[in-house]
């Protein structure tokens, strides 16, 4: 198939130097996926707001070149109809090493399966990482909104959300029935015809390599607690057991000493002298306390469909999935992209609120060790908040607010630096 991938004249390959970390040029080539719906409004802002940043910061000495990669619909205009994911997209994220992508429409029910949930597979980009914290004069629906600040890590390669399912009436789901009541002795499904069937991986592995991230977040970043977040009482080997190889993980490889006997224990961070308490909380009791008691929280670990949900839910409290931003992480290689989809009944109007997508690449400027350019997109954006100048989804909930376009917002983002 012909390359329809260009890479911008000027540009360089980010490389990992010997232990594995990134050695990044002044001139890095970073390849964008523009997104489905929305993705066409959001895109534009982030590219500007992150290369007035940049310009602002460095005085022209360091400079993102973008390169367009394609996924979901632009990916069928571009290389034909069934091509959706194409595989060069996947290389040069892989050779790219960083790279930050809009939301891709996953239809429900039938058609194509996820291609965010694809992208993560088959990149094994095990973590989901989305930070929560509040913007000062957000809109919210919670008194203190500011005792909400909490970092998320999502597991983003198994649970039920791995897509190994059967389809209701099909061969396949009445043989794996029969499987399961024939020779496991399986005798709780309570209807075996037209069942639809999905299977829920939950490995040590995988549990360890998202917990292991997850504590040595809490140790660089001085935070005082991780929670394993599970509906254990119930999905015993699954949820339960996630639980467990958390805590064994925290005990075998940070130290973690059992508190009054356990399950919670408590490690030392080697850098400050100060406890970080491993715990834990059923999932449903947790968004319960992320109401009531947001300052208990701190770090969270969790499984995909879990974290799904709490992403949003969290999110809502400090102004929505508007400005709610994310990144998917694997080992040597990063995907920023924006909390919220493709919200298509807003596709094209230049309204949405780009700040999921802004903070996105604010994490991702972080990420490339480019502090200052990233502080300056923070500024920005508390800038233009406090000043009331805001997109529909804020201006809704504010007295006195002026209403900009997503455009124009990404401008106040530029003008408040
Ligand atoms: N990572 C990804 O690419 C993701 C993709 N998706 C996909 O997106 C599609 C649509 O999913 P849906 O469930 O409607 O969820 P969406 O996140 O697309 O939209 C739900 C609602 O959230 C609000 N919202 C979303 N984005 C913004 C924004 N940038 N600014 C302000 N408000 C925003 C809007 O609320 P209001 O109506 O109140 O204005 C919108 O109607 C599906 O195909 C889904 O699979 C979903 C999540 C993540
Ligand atoms: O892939 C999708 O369509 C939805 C994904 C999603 O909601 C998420 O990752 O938060
Ligand atoms: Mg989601």
């Amino acid at each position: 198939m012909e390359s329809k991938i260009h890479a911008p004249a000027g540009g360089q390959v980010i490389a990992l130097n010997d232990s594995g970390a990134l050695s990044v040029p002044n001139n890095p080539i970073i390849p964008y996926i523009e997104g489905d719906g929305i993705g066409v409004d959001v895109t534009p802002p982030m590219k500007a707001v992150l290369d007035a940043a940049v310009a602002k910061a460095y005085g022209g000495e360091r400079q993102i070149h973008w390169m367009e990669i394609y996924c979901g619909e632009k990916a069928t205009a571009t290389y034909g109809a069934d091509t959706w994911l194409p595989e060069e997209t996947l290389s040069a994220v892989q050779e790219y090493k960083v790279a930050i992508k809009g939301p891709l429409t996953t239809p429900v029910g039938g058609g194509i399966r996820s291609l965010n949930v694809a992208l993560r597979q088959q990149l094994d980009l095990y973590i989901c990482l989305r930070p929560v914290r509040y913007y000062q004069g957000t809109p919210s629906p919670l008194k203190q909104p500011e005792l909400t600040d909490m970092v998320i890590f999502r597991e983003n390669s198994e649970d039920i959300y791995a897509g190994v399912e059967w389809q209701a009436g099909t061969a396949n789901a009445d043989k794996v029935i029969r499987f399961l009541t024939e020779q496991m002795g399986v005798t709780k499904i309570r209807f075996e015809q037209e069942c639809g069937i999905g299977i829920k991986p939950i490995s040590r592995a995988g549990t360890e390599r998202l917990v292991r991230a997850a504590i040595q977040y809490a140790i660089d970043n001085d935070r005082d607690s991780v929670t394993l977040v599970h509906k254990g009482n119930i999905m015993k080997f699954t949820e339960g057991a996630f639980k467990d190889f958390g805590y064994e993980l925290a005990q075998r490889e940070f130290g973690a000493e059992p508190l009054d006997g356990g399950p919670w224990c408590q490690l030392t961070n080697p850098n400050t002298g100060k406890p970080i308490v491993i715990k834990d909380v059923i999932a449903d009791a947790f968004l319960q306390q992320i109401l009531l008691r947001p300052a208990e929280y701190d770090v969270i670990a969790t499984m995909n469909l879990n974290g799904d949900y709490i992403s949003d839910a969290l999110a809502a409290q400090v102004g929505g999935i508007g400005i709610a931003p994310g990144a998917n992480i694997g080992d040597g290689v990063a995907l920023f992209e924006a909390t919220h989809g493709t919200a298509p009944k807003y596709a094209g109007q230049d309204k949405v609120n780009p700040g999921s997508l802004i903070l996105s690449g604010e994490m991702m400027l972080r990420h490339l060790g480019w502090l200052e350019a990233a502080d300056l997109v923070v500024k920005g954006m508390e800038g233009a908040i406090a000043a009331k100048t805001v997109t529909y989804d804020f201006e809704r909930l504010m007295d006195g607010a002026t209403l900009l376009s997503c455009s124009d917002f990404g401008q106040a983002v530029i003008d408040n630096m």
